[in-house]
């Protein structure tokens, strides 16, 4: 008899949609056309689905006859979360990639002219520059250099001090995970180092993230003002984005880096007292 269901098991381009039951598909490759649709849907020769089915009863991996582990009834032995968490971080992390790459790729709306939202290009890069180390850099040292207050000093030496370790960190991450840029960016930015080829995490990110909790802990009081702030870190954040710089988990994790390298800043913060003893030691 004809059910229903097996007539509809497959879309009309021949991609693989789930039938009756939950299969797993890979996200990052693309799927073989040409392949039979039974075949498709059965997974019979895909490594991942293979490995899903070896790993989805551990009475079918050693046997229906045995009668230790889950079959006697006190949970798997230890050894099966050893074997199916890899597997499912796997899936995890792919399937996390490939929507992080699809939505990424959706949201670059301003990665060049010809773009959906190429006239707002501009005012993202505007946005970029405000987020950029150099003026950031060169304000603290101004403000340093001007303030006549020890406690102006204070506050504008760590805040040079955690734009400095910024950088440095931020080079340490992406040189190693040497993460490339989105294939839809154009590398037009200026005053890079050459790590910046790389977008894991976003630079502008980690240091919007910091300098917002440091403007908000130390200098910037006011309530209207202290929702710029927040406005402007995540302006800065999409920004990278739209413009096609990084991909959303750059950025999102460059959120993270920088909340925490605000608390490196505390942590490290340097008082009046070493203030003067390393100026003490300049003069
Ligand atoms: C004084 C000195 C060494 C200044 C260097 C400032 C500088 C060139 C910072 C790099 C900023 C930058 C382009 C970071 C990349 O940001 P992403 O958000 O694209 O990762």
């Amino acid at each position: 008899m004809h059910s229903p269901k097996a007539k509809n098991t497959g879309r009309r381009d021949g991609s693989p949609v789930l039938g009756g039951s939950f299969e797993f598909v890979s996200l990052t490759k693309p799927v073989n056309r040409s392949s039979p649709r039974h075949l498709l849907q059965r997974q019979g020769s895909d490594p991942t689905t293979a490995r899903l089915r070896a790993s989805e009863s551990p009475l079918r991996r050693r046997g229906s006859g045995s009668s230790t582990g889950s079959a006697s009834g006190q949970g798997p032995p230890e050894e099966d979360g050893i074997r199916l968490n890899p597997s499912l971080i796997g899936i995890s992390l792919s399937s996390l990639l490939a929507i992080d790459l699809w939505l990424s790729k959706r949201l670059s709306v301003c990665a060049c002219e010809d773009s959906s939202w190429g006239s707002v290009r501009p005012l993202m890069k505007l946005i970029e520059v405000s987020g950029h180390g150099l003026p950031w850099l060169a304000g603290a040292a101004y403000s340093l250099y001007k303030s006549d207050t020890a406690a102006g000093q204070e506050v504008m030496l760590n805040l040079l001090v955690g734009l400095l370790l910024d950088l440095i960190l931020v080079g340490i991450v992406k040189a190693v995970v040497r993460r490339r840029r989105p294939a839809h960016n154009q590398m037009d930015m200026f005053a890079t180092f050459s790590v910046d080829r790389y977008s894991f995490p976003s630079g502008h990110a980690t240091r919007a993230a910091m300098c917002g909790r440091f403007l908000l802990a130390h200098l910037v009081l006011a309530a209207p003002l202290r929702v710029l702030v927040l406005l402007w870190v995540g302006l800065v954040g999409l920004s990278r984005v739209l413009l096609g710089r990084h991909n959303v988990t750059d950025v999102l994790f460059g959120f993270w880096m920088g909340y925490c390298q605000y608390n490196l800043v505390e942590i490290l913060w340097f008082s009046p007292q070493t203030l003067q003893g390393l100026l003490g030691h300049l003069a």
